[in-house]
């Protein structure tokens, strides 16, 4: 299948039904070690069957770090990082996310953590397909692009288009995969 569109709504049947099973994390130790240099970590606010990131972002602050969640418009307008002390009052947005209020700060993230629809081993990435991770990866080349997802929503190979930025790392709940073309 090399449709993005069919693509999508078959991982996330499959990432929903994982999820209604009951799966759970852990930190691997692999971001743990990345925090000691990268501080403010750009995490999201878990909707549906998404896996749930609550313990990097413990990591985060454990380790001295910030936390930003993304801030969403309209599926044209280019999300921005706002700061988020855990625990601060969230704002119902678009697409029934949990987000900052709009005045927040706006922050550079080091690393951000993506919630995908699918991805494969070479570190390709499916996502909601308003391109709003494609278009925060550009903005921001710096960062650490680290996707969380269930085991479950891997496939072979995903179809790349032009703009697509691999990950550096994929966590799952069973394993922490770097792609060849991202080890150093
Ligand atoms: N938790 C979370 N936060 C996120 C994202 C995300 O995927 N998950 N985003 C990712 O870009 C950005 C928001 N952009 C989005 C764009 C489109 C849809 C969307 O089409 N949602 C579908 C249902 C999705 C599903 O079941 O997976 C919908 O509302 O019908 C969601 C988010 C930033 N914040
Ligand atoms: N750097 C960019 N600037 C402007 N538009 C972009 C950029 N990158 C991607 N886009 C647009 O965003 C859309 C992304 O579609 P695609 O199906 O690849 O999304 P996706 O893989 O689900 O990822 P995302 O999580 O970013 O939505 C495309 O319409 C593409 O033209």
């Amino acid at each position: 299948m090399t449709d993005k569109p069919a693509l999508r709504a078959r991982l996330r049947a499959a990432r929903d039904a994982f999820a209604a099973s009951g799966g759970s994390f852990d930190v691997p130790p692999a971001f743990r070690e990345q925090l000691a240099e990268k501080s403010i970590v750009a995490t999201y606010h878990p909707v549906g069957g998404e896996a749930d990131p609550s313990g990097f972002d413990l990591a985060a602050l454990a380790s001295g770090g910030e936390l930003a969640l993304p801030h969403v418009v309209d599926r044209a307008t280019p999300l921005r990082f706002l700061h988020w002390p855990r625990h601060a009052e969230l704002v119902r947005g678009p697409f029934g996310l949990w987000q900052p209020h709009h005045d927040a700060a706006e922050v550079v993230p080091d690393i951000i953590l993506t919630p995908l629809v699918g991805f494969d081993r070479a570190g390709n990435r499916l996502g909601q397909g308003a391109g709003h991770y494609d278009r925060a990866f550009a903005t921001h080349p710096a960062a650490i692009r680290i996707g969380i997802a269930w085991s479950v929503q891997e496939i072979d190979a995903l179809p790349v288009d032009p703009w697509d930025v691999p990950l550096h790392a994929i966590a799952t709940e069973k394993e922490w995969i770097v792609p060849v073309d991202a080890r150093s």
